[in-house]
């Protein structure tokens, strides 16, 4: 599968599914990588060309030097789109994926169909977590915090039923480079798209969590109530929500996706 150079950083791209059928890609959450859609990869393969990348910083991407922004991020995503010489496509992305998200639909409106924003925010009004983040992580490591985050991430109820589940995702986080992941979490510190939501012209979906206290329903509401016709579905989850209701987020994907 493609590493594709954007601007001078290799980006580990994969391309899988229906040849010929409407593109999808699939953008990263924080500290993940591209196997976090594995749950969803059997059903949308049968109807979607499918593309998901590990964002810079991320997987096996490089990880250049930060500062990272989401404009760049962005613009990887074009570099890619560009390189595998496609025209349009729909966007699912799960929290700094839908960040990401909002920042095509506002500013490449033209490459892309529908947009499906997960469990993310679009402004954090206090950048003090990620600040904190930060420190600990410079001092002790991703492993300082990756109980923290994994709380975030699943339920409770999850991680108990699920350990396993639970268990593959903390390896992901942990095994995640830590400059590309300060990176990451600098930029998410500054982040503040409000301004892009009247931009996006696309059809949107916001997915939230009800149990998501990493970008709560308020966030997503924020998100809806801006960007002109969005809608928006709820799941019991946290988070990580495509992993901790893989079916329920999969129909809502392919609900969106299908529906005229
Ligand atoms: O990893 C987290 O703690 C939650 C999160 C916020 C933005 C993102 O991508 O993940």
């Amino acid at each position: 599968m493609p590493m594709i150079n954007a601007d001078g950083c290799l980006l580990n791209v994969q391309v899988e599914g229906r040849d010929g059928g409407p593109t999808l890609m699939l953008s990263n959450s924080l500290g993940c990588t591209l196997q976090m859609w594995e749950p969803q990869m059997r059903a949308l393969t049968q109807m979607f060309r499918v593309i998901r990348y590990d964002r810079r910083g991320h997987g096996k991407s490089g990880v250049p030097p930060g500062p990272y922004s989401m404009e760049r991020f962005g613009r990887d995503v074009l570099a890619i789109l560009d390189d595998l010489n496609i025209e349009k496509v729909h966007w699912c992305g799960l929290s700094m994926g839908g960040m990401v998200g909002q920042w095509l639909g506002a500013n490449a409106p033209e490459r892309f169909g529908k947009l499906i924003l997960a469990n993310t925010a679009c402004y954090y009004p206090d950048p003090t977590n990620w600040l904190n983040r930060i420190k600990a992580v410079k001092e002790g490591g991703i492993a300082a915090v990756a109980d923290t985050v994994i709380a975030g991430w699943l339920t409770a109820d999850f991680r108990e039923r699920e350990p396993q589940t639970t268990a593959n995702m903390k390896a992901m986080l942990t095994a995640s480079p830590v400059e590309g992941y300060l990176a990451c979490c600098e930029a998410l510190s500054t982040l503040d798209q409000r301004a892009l939501l009247p931009k996006i012209k696309s059809p949107t979906l916001v997915i939230v969590g009800r149990q998501d206290m990493a970008t709560p329903v308020s966030a997503g509401e924020m998100i809806r109530s801006g960007i002109p016709g969005a809608s928006m579905t709820l799941l019991d989850a946290a988070h990580i929500s495509n992993v901790e209701q893989s079916h329920a987020f999969t129909e809502a994907v392919v609900g969106f996706l299908t529906q005229r």
